[in-house]
């Protein structure tokens, strides 16, 4: 009775067997619907009518606890899930904000763009399309009062994406950047519908996900940032299964996926079961999942993480070629170097809000300190001599009759260090020709001037967040 496979096999059984006995037997000719309601058939029917409840409600508690749900909403008929109380029709959707005052001006651009998007139906409409994508998710937590040794549990509700709006456009790769936690790879599963939204629409390729989610998800490839393999699948046939999947004509797909396996350096290990690979050819395998066959979206949860040098570069190569004309990417990752190398735009999210967003030249010169100088004398020691000291002053002059505003950062023995606003540069040329004459004068044996780093307005958002926590 437990089985509710057995159950229907059974029924189909006793079914036969009145079919049976009555060809067997002279008396009958024509089994009627009455023959067939045998004591057994009956008990197997009713057996499943007895399931049908059971399994809906076992599912409605896994769908309820992976929303972050309590088990027992699945016993309450008016609420179905979680999201139920935050549901909102159509209408009210537009009038829903919980957007700052303080809101960056190219995320509110963004927004905007995404609402008149959202609102009129474009020829060439952007790969994909967020808008105001909000998730929460209800977290348990058992509290132990140590006086009167008693434990309660209390809701707390954890805002992971809040209002989130973006459109990634053709032929570009939108990096979504933060640190641990920022909501990230929650965006990416909301896209992806493995999670539902608290509230948002999304769509791929003009495509929304809810009403159209057969011709939305034909699009679409995912690099997750936990591998989803087969056990017991070698490498060669996880290709070539999603290269057929994705319509890749029979007679190519061994050369396509010959491609992958030598492009990633993973040749040696292709005839290998996933489960006996390694964990960096378990990466490059989802990575080349995603992309066989060239689908016009790909999703890609930080795909180079524990890739070698040479195989991260092959990575590099084919995001590179690949996201033009009318594909487009989003790329989560923690490398900076890896997001200004590859994306032609960028979006920083703190806490599930979008901080900042634009090309990543765009975002140094608005939030970055401008230039960092860095100086090392020749000969210097670590001893503080009188002859140092003089040495210091002297560049310490030079500095800051080259550069109005420069600032010393750092100084320790022979190197010293300099923090100089963009608009104290106002050529580079000429700031280059003074280094170089002043070199040998100054007794400089090295220096180097450069433009704040992608890492340092990172770091910048990162560091007002932990101010505001304080
Ligand atoms: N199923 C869940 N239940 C409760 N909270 C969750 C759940 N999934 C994610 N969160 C919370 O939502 C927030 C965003 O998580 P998310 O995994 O999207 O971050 P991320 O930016 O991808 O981080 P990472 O860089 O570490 O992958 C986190 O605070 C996380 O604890």
């Amino acid at each position: 009775m437990t089985n509710t496979m057995y159950l229907s096999y059974a029924m189909i059984y006793y079914i036969q067997r009145v079919y049976i006995m009555c060809n067997n037997s002279y008396a009958c000719v024509e089994p009627t619907l009455v023959d067939y309601m045998t004591t057994e058939v009956v008990v197997m029917f009713v057996g499943i009518l007895l399931h049908i409840p059971f399994w809906f409600f076992i599912i409605r508690v896994v769908d309820i606890k992976k929303n972050g749900g309590r088990v027992r909403d699945a016993l309450k008929l008016t609420s179905v899930n979680t999201e139920d109380k935050y549901k909102i029709n159509e209408e009210d959707f537009n009038e829903v904000s919980d957007i700052g005052d303080n809101e960056d001006q190219d995320v509110k651009a963004e927004r905007l763009k995404v609402k008149s998007l959202m609102n009129c139906h474009s020829v060439n409409p952007p790969v994909v399309m967020v808008d105001k994508l909000h998730k929460e998710y209800l977290r348990e937590e058992t509290k132990v009062c140590d006086i009167c040794c008693k434990s309660e549990t209390e809701v707390e509700l954890k805002v992971a994406i809040k209002s989130l709006s973006l459109a990634v456009d053709a032929g570009e790769v939108f990096g979504l950047l933060g640190h641990n936690g920022a909501g990230k790879t929650t965006t990416m599963k909301i896209i992806t519908a493995e999670e539902a939204p608290t509230r948002g629409r999304v769509q791929i390729g003009g495509e929304n996900i809810t009403s159209n989610m057969n011709s939305a998800y034909r699009l679409l490839g995912y690099c997750p940032q936990h591998d989803a393999l087969w056990k017991n699948i070698t490498v060669r046939e996880h290709l070539e299964c999603y290269a057929s999947i994705r319509g890749v004509p029979y007679d190519q797909i061994p050369k396509l996926v010959n491609m992958y396996l030598s492009g990633l350096q993973i040749q040696e290990h292709a005839d290998k079961r996933a489960s006996q690979c390694s964990g960096g050819t378990r990466r490059k395998l989802s990575f080349a999942m995603a992309m066989v066959g060239n689908p016009k979206v790909v999703l890609l949860d930080e795909p180079s993480t524990g890739m070698d040098p040479r195989s991260k570069r092959f990575l590099w190569d084919t995001i590179l070629a690949s996201f033009q004309g009318s594909r487009g990417a989003i790329l989560t990752t923690h490398s900076m170097e890896e997001a200004d190398a590859l994306c032609s735009r960028v979006g920083i999210m703190v806490k599930g809000e979008l901080r900042c967003l634009g090309s990543t030249q765009h975002l140094k010169n608005l939030y970055g300190a401008g230039y960092t100088l860095e100086m090392k004398l020749r000969g210097g020691d670590s001893t503080p001599t009188s002859d140092c000291r003089d040495r210091h002053s002297a560049l310490k002059e030079f500095v800051s009759n080259l550069f109005m505003d420069a600032t010393l950062q750092e100084s320790f023995a022979d190197r010293l260090v300099f923090s100089v606003p963009q608009q104290s540069v106002p050529s580079l040329a000429k700031c280059f020709m003074q280094l170089e004459k002043t070199k040998s004068e100054l007794d400089i044996e090295e220096y180097s001037f450069s433009q704040t780093t992608l890492e340092q307005v990172f770091l910048k958002f990162a560091h007002e967040d932990e101010i505001h926590e304080d």
